[in-house]
């Protein structure tokens, strides 16, 4: 049995955490691939260490003086070093990123050095090998992975290292540039490594006892999910439920290992296992809600719009060509609406006006600012009748107006265009029909 374990920056935002977390790898011999993330957040108000050195590597490519932002981020690792009472040194590390930051080494290297030294703690704290990212996770030029080379590394090394320590959230290009993930990254790192390696399951633990339902910060302690199929979590952690990455999926699904999410901070909890498809019937009609807030919609009329052929190609080119992409697209007979990101609609607004104006001539076109989008996903709202209108009834009660409704034919999820102000008020009423009512 083998076992990859990814500890996100919350499970070791300080020794106390660490701790917990040796204490998890030395209960099971077979934790045998650790992933870490760089230290996390220690309370409410700090600053994860990533951030940190974002910040630090602005000020040094801006000309500034870092110095005291650099000792900032070294002081965290050095309590950390100090409160597991380790002798390990990290001085020539922090005079090598001090020299690299001055000679503009980009800001992904910056990035990735949080996960590079916390890696070498915890590879010291382990007695693990220490595997540097760089060595094994390969992108191109462009911050593209290269899952298939990434693939190769990674089983030749580690078919060498019985235990090992492989940092999160970056890797390198052939020519050894730095580059990383997108944040939280190193969730897609921990999915590489349990890729190549063929484990059993791959452990990726959090600071929450599994994918809840909802989004904790909305509604105050919510369910946890058991069992998710990972094409439910994809609905998901796309819509905004931030506990996995969205692309840590791909890589352990085509292998057809699970994904095990569990609290750092409460070890006996099973937590949510996801899962390629399972027998197993969810506990409400609904597995899951999320959302995100900042979309617009494009609303476009033109009579017989219906009978004019390639009107929603035309329309959809126009956003292609501007560099757009779109989330949905409701449409009536003589209607379409296009819902894209505010921010990477907000500079381009006039241009796709226009040129929407001159792709298909349409009678009307009106905009709309601060809208939210909330999907609602269950495998089990297939085989339940009323799911849709408990969903609009319960919306409606909490005095919700409802500005779109997408469902696809998969009948997988629902999804909800609500104001952004109404966007916390809808996530709880949809939270609360299905889930207090236990239906
Ligand atoms: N549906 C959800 N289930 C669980 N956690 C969620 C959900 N939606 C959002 N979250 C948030 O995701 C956080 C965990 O993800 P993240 O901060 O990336 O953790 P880590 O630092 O361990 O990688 C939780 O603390 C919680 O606030
Ligand atoms: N440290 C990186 C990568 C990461 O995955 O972190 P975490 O596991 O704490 O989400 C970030 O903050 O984005």
């Amino acid at each position: 049995m083998k076992k990859v374990v990814k500890f996100g920056g919350s499970s070791l935002a300080n020794a106390e955490q660490f701790q917990k977390v040796g204490d998890i790898i030395r209960s099971d011999e077979s934790r045998c691939y650790v992933v870490p993330s760089a230290p996390g957040k220690r309370f409410d108000e700090d600053i994860k260490v990533t951030d940190m050195l974002y910040g630090c590597y602005e000020a040094a490519s801006n000309g500034e003086d870092f110095s005291d932002k650099l000792k900032a981020i070294k002081e965290r690792y050095y309590e950390i070093i100090k409160g597991l009472g380790l002798t390990l040194s990290l001085e020539d590390e922090f005079k090598k990123i001090e020299e690299d930051f001055r000679a503009q080494a980009g800001i992904q290297y910056a990035a990735s050095r949080g996960e590079f030294l916390n890696g070498k703690i915890m590879a010291a704290y382990l007695g693990y090998d220490f595997v540097d990212a760089a060595s094994v996770i390969r992108f191109d030029k462009n911050g593209n992975l290269e899952a298939e080379e990434t693939d190769k590394l990674l089983s030749k090394k580690l078919s060498k290292c019985q235990h090992a320590v492989i940092p999160g959230f970056y890797g390198a290009c052939a020519d050894g540039t730095v580059k990383t993930f997108s944040r939280g990254g190193s969730d897609v790192t921990g999915s590489l490594v349990a890729k190549a390696i063929h484990a059993d399951i791959y452990e990726n633990w959090t600071d929450v006892s599994g994918f809840l339902v909802t989004d904790p910060r909305i509604v105050h302690n919510p369910e946890p999910i058991e069992a998710i199929t990972y094409r439910e979590l994809r609905e998901l952690s796309y819509m905004g439920a931030t506990v996995l990455h969205e692309d840590a999926i791909f890589p352990v699904r085509k292998e057809g290992i699970p994904i095990n999410i569990r609290n750092t901070n409460s070890p006996e909890d099973k937590g949510t296992l996801i899962v390629e498809s399972t027998c197993k019937k969810p506990k409400f009609t609904i597995t899951g809600i999320a959302g995100k807030k900042g979309f617009c919609s494009i609303n476009i009329e033109k009579s017989m719009m219906n009978s004019e052929i390639g009107f929603g190609r035309k329309v959809l080119q126009v956003f292609e060509d501007q560099g757009i992409s779109f989330e949905h697209v409701p449409s009536g007979i003589d209607t379409m609406t296009v819902y894209v990101h505010q921010d990477e609609f907000e500079e381009k607004e006039q241009q796709v006006i226009a040129g929407i104006h001159r792709a298909v001539q349409p009678d009307f076109v009106e905009m709309e600012s601060d809208l939210a989008l909330i999907a609602v996903v269950g495998r089990g709202m297939k085989s339940q009748r009323g799911t849709a209108g408990r969903i609009f009834s319960a919306l409606a009660h909490a005095n919700v107006n409802v500005k779109m409704i997408d469902q696809g034919s998969s009948e997988l999820n629902i999804i909800i265009g609500v104001e952004n102000r109404d966007f916390e008020k809808a996530v709880r009423a949809i939270y609360d029909i299905f889930v207090l009512t236990r239906i």
